[in-house]
């Protein structure tokens, strides 16, 4: 229970905070959590927007640093109480190195886990993915699924098996004695595809879109489904989550929950045009224009195209065989598990996360011009 003397006591930490979701977290606890204190905020990129939150009553600190670097971590995590760790290494393009996204997506969370327990923060919050179980290799379908339905999560691309690597550290690390004593209570969120203001790949799609004379051409079959969840839900989902932590360690610690809201079950491509659509662009197609195993032939060209140009230039498409597999592979939660724990409700509806969404690329359509 949030008791008066705690009011506006806690120091939150948030890696990542710079980031599409860091950047939603970070306003969100701004707004949603009475008991903040100070409200630190640590990326490799520190953002200008930062500045204009630095006027409320919370006192924002700035701090530019690499979750690769040990003692970095300590310093910005040293006083905390609770640490939000979202930054990370998104790239299923093959724009970074698997070394590198090694280095920052299990070095860097191993860094953040050993600076609490140093330390004697007590609180961590993990942005694990639904990419930790899938899809995997074989393609095979996940539908409707919830934290407990059995599934073969094998995988080979760096960023999954990095993401499947760095929450197993952090639901191992549940229970350690941090300094002073006291047990460390860690709990992962696994977000299914994540859309909403700010989203690169949704911004690529609709600027693809416009060199196309305002169309876009159908690739995956309507009939797989793909999860989504609105940027705006995570970001409440991990607030919430960070709260109730600290009162209901027993039942949470050590757990992972799926991130998920209302969003409707759609093909990654028809999902998209919820938002492209009223922006002006079109999908044209009811089925795939382009037979399967010409996309992947095409997937295939795009990896030795990738290959052969990276000595002059960094050539990363969307269409590589990793992403054709995945846009390919329905995969769809359904679970009540974060309501059920800790009484997690989507904080936006579809039709607000929607709005919100279509009103974001339409300005990113104006500033473009
Ligand atoms: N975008 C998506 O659909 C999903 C993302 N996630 C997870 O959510 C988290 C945030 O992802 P996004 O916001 O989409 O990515 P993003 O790339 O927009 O944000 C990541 C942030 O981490 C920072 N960062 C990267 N390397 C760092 C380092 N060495 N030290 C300190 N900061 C560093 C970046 O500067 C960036 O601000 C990631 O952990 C990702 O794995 C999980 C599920 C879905
Ligand atoms: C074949 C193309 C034709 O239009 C479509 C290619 C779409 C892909 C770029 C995306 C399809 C599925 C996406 C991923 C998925 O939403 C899950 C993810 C979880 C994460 O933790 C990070 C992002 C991502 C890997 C996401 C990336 C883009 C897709 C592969």
């Amino acid at each position: 229970m949030a008791d008066s003397a705690q009011a506006q006591k806690l120091v939150y930490l948030v890696t990542g905070g710079c980031g599409f979701l860091g950047e939603h977290v970070v306003r969100m606890l701004l707004q949603q959590e009475p008991q903040l204190r100070e409200l630190r905020i640590f990326d490799l990129h520190l953002g200008p927007w930062l500045e204009e939150l630095k006027t409320g009553p919370v006192q924002v600190t700035a701090i530019q640093g690499d979750v690769t670097q040990a003692h970095e971590v300590a310093a910005a995590v040293a006083g905390a109480h609770v640490v939000i760790h979202t930054a990370g290494l998104v790239d299923v393009f093959g724009k970074t190195s698997p070394e590198t996204i090694h280095e920052v997506n299990v070095q860097g969370t191993r860094n953040v886990i050993e600076a609490c327990v140093q330390t004697g923060t007590r609180f961590l919050v993990y942005t694990s993915s639904m990419e930790v179980v899938g899809p995997n290799i074989k393609g095979q379908p996940f539908y409707r699924g919830n934290e407990n339905t059995p599934y073969e999560a094998v995988h080979r691309h760096p960023y999954p098996c990095s993401k499947a690597l760095a929450e197993q550290l952090v639901l191992e690390a549940n229970g350690r004695k941090v300094l002073g004593g006291l047990p460390l209570v860690t709990c992962a969120l696994r977000p299914t595809g994540i859309y909403g203001e700010g989203h690169q790949i949704m911004r690529d799609f609709y600027h693809q879109g416009l060199r196309l004379g305002g169309r876009l051409f159908r690739a995956i079959p309507a009939s797989v489904e793909h999860g989504r969840v609105y940027v705006g839900n995570v970001a409440w989902m991990h607030v919430l989550v960070a709260r109730e932590l600290q009162h209901r360690a027993a039942l949470m610690g050590g757990q992972v929950y799926f991130c998920y809201d209302n969003s409707p079950y759609k093909s990654y491509e028809d999902f998209n045009m919820e938002f492209l659509g009223p922006c002006g662009l079109r999908l044209v197609g009811t089925r795939p224009l382009l037979p399967y195993w010409l996309l992947l032939f095409l997937a295939a060209l795009n990896v030795l195209l990738q290959w052969l140009l990276r000595p002059l230039l960094l050539y990363a498409p969307l269409l590589n065989p990793y992403t054709l597999a995945m846009a390919n592979t329905t995969f769809t939660v359904s679970t009540d598990k974060a309501r059920r724990h800790f009484g997690y409700e989507p904080l936006f509806s579809w039709e607000e996360s929607r709005t919100r969404t279509i009103r974001w690329v339409q300005a990113v359509e104006g500033s473009a011009q």
